[in-house]
């Protein structure tokens, strides 16, 4: 990707404004960063989804800093020209604004992410204040923030009632007010959603709230179907399916080994005349 800048936080508004939609996935190593990076995308989030998909959790709850930090450097590593967006991981900006912001710099300094990402409404306003007049962007979430699941009770839609759809535009308006560069809307109604967006002068990036975002993100692991036993969520679309095909590869790959159909000839180095004479006190011709 030579001569590609990455996005900035102003060419983001921007985009919203000229109505050009903003698109980014999550990649969690070197490999899918690259990917992403070549494919396109405007952003790269190193989601704590990677607690799922690549670590094996059932949430990601467990999902520690030092983890976020060794998936956080691989993509900066594999995408040096795309914005790169780290979330900040469970309970790692609930406490002091000292620990917040020595949380937050090691994301920056040694992960070398260029923004993070908080979960939470006016509750956090202040800590997005903060980390903001400190220099570092941020990135709203709002609606189903997974890092509360054990509150909510379950990954389902959020802003149903119209009370908690008022809440959460005022959420909005407070990480905005905060100096939020973009805010995330999970899992919410598509008019909710479009409303929300509507209201905001800094893009929404939406994922299963519908088309009304100023953008989209999806994971990984889901757009490319990695997982192919699991059920399909209803907000992805399967754009390949790389589960299927990885099986089938190493399955084959197996089979070769067994039928001693891999490796061939061409795949393995021959010694010289002279190694031979010396192996097997000469007398066998490899
Ligand atoms: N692989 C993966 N993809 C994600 O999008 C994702 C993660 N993991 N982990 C962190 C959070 C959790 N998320 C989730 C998890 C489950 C549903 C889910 O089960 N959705 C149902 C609809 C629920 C409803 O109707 O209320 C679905 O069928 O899509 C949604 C988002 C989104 N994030
Ligand atoms: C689903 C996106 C927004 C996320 O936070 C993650 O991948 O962790
Ligand atoms: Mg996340």
């Amino acid at each position: 990707m030579e001569g590609k800048k990455p996005v900035t936080v102003s060419k983001l508004r921007k985009m919203k404004q000229d109505g050009q939609p903003i698109a980014m996935v999550t990649a969690y190593d070197y490999p899918s960063a690259k990917l992403a990076e070549e494919a396109g995308s405007d952003i790269i989030l190193v989601g704590d989804s990677l607690g799922n998909v690549v670590l094996g959790y059932d949430t990601t709850v467990p999902v520690t800093l030092d983890d976020m930090l060794h998936h956080t450097k691989a993509v900066t590593r594999g995408a040096k020209a795309t914005f790169v967006v780290a979330d900040m991981p469970f309970l790692t900006y609930h406490g002091s604004i000292d620990a917040t912001l020595g949380n937050a710099a090691r994301l920056m300094q040694e992960g070398l992410a260029h923004a993070l990402k908080l979960e939470g409404g006016a509750e956090i306003a202040q800590t997005v204040r903060t980390l903001t007049q400190a220099g570092i962007p941020v990135m709203g979430h709002l609606g189903l923030t997974p890092q509360s699941v054990h509150q909510i009770g379950g990954y389902k839609i959020q802003g149903k009632t119209s009370e908690q759809a008022q809440k959460l535009l005022q959420d909005a308006l407070a990480l905005e007010q905060a100096g939020a560069f973009a805010i995330v809307l999970e899992l919410i109604t598509a008019e909710l959603a479009e409303w929300i967006t509507s209201q905001l002068a800094v893009p929404t990036i939406g994922i299963g709230s519908g088309a009304g975002c100023d953008g989209q993100v999806l994971v990984y692991h889901d757009l490319l179907r990695y997982d192919s036993g699991a059920p399909a969520k209803k907000f992805v679309q399967t754009y390949a399916n790389i589960g299927d095909t990885i099986r089938g590869g190493i399955a084959q790959y197996v089979q070769d080994v067994k039928e001693r159909k891999f490796p061939l000839p061409k795949h393995a180095f021959a010694a010289d005349g002279e190694l031979l004479t010396s192996l097997y006190g000469g007398g066998v011709k490899i």
